[in-house]
């Protein structure tokens, strides 16, 4: 399973919790709790979109609840946040199922839009620009190689404009064609882009890289050109090829795909990102 809960210990300091997670031989998750638990629950953090995780939460959330204390998730890669439209409406099903936990406070990392967050009760949404600048540029001024930003597509603007203007580069756009109902790519363009330098790609998620696979064939940069900075790797089918055209690939563990074999070059931890939003 992927989910964490960390705990104030006795000596002041925050530590992974003794509680454990269990199923039930019917299979029903549920948490294994030590007698004589002298920590206090801090938060609870779920990485990727596996349901069984988030039935744990709600069972920490419970548990924490019942104590007394705050039910704090860290929540990075908020589940079906892509699922922002039609039918099923995903977005609103997870929302409904996680604001039943009636946690105090949900802290997501840079979600694919605005729809699903604004469903969630008590949430706090971190962008991810300050991010990608320390993972690539390091401090602003500092030597380095990069002479722009592209947003692959239009839902990638806002962030990829973040994140240009926190390492003081340009934004260049490009455009991707996707069938909403079958999900299959069709076609890409970009503007026209520096003849000399590398560029940085910066999006949500990265699931099979078509996207990007896409829009390095349309850009015809080498891959020592292009580097690519993705808040969610989940890495699926194909992504593995996305090596031959981005020299560097970023992304946080916010998923447990971004552990995969071969695709990311650099993965930041989404608890050191998040931790300091947690209000007490
Ligand atoms: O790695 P891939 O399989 O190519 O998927 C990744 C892309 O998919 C998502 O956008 P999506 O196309 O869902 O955006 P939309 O909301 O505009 O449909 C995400 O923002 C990436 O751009």
């Amino acid at each position: 399973m992927s989910i964490h809960f960390q705990a104030q210990m006795p000596s002041g300091w925050k530590a992974t919790s003794a509680i454990r997670t269990m199923r039930f031989p019917g299979g029903e998750v549920s948490l294994v709790v030590p007698d004589a638990l002298d920590e206090v629950p801090a938060y609870a953090t779920v990485t990727g979109a596996d349901p069984a995780d988030l039935v744990a939460l709600g069972m920490w959330a419970d548990y924490a609840h019942g104590l007394g204390h705050r039910a704090v998730a860290l929540l990075p890669y908020l589940p079906a946040a892509r699922a922002d439209r039609g039918v099923p409406f995903g977005a609103k099903v997870y929302a409904e199922l996680i604001n039943s936990f009636r946690l105090d406070q949900v802290i997501v990392f840079d979600p694919h839009s605005q729809v699903a967050p604004a469903m969630i009760d008590n949430v706090k949404v971190v962008g991810s620009a300050p991010y990608v600048r320390r993972a690539t540029i390091g401090r602003v001024g500092g030597t380095h190689d990069f002479v722009g930003v592209v947003a692959p597509d239009a839902g990638a603007v806002r962030r990829a404009q973040a994140a240009a203007t926190a390492l003081h580069l340009p934004l260049y756009r490009a455009e991707k064609h996707r069938d909403f109902a079958t999900g299959r790519l069709s076609g890409f363009s970009c503007e026209q882009l520096p003849a000399e330098g590398r560029l940085l790609v910066v999006d949500d998620i990265c699931d099979g890289g078509g996207t990007f696979r896409g829009l390095a064939e349309a850009t015809g940069l080498t891959r020592e050109r292009l580097a690519l900075f993705v808040s969610h790797g989940v890495f699926s089918g194909d992504a593995p090829a996305l090596r031959e055209h981005f020299a560097e690939i970023i992304t946080t563990d916010s998923h447990p795909g971004a552990s995969r074999e071969g695709v990311a070059t650099k993965v930041l931890s989404i608890r050191n990102i998040l931790a300091p939003f947690v209000e007490r």
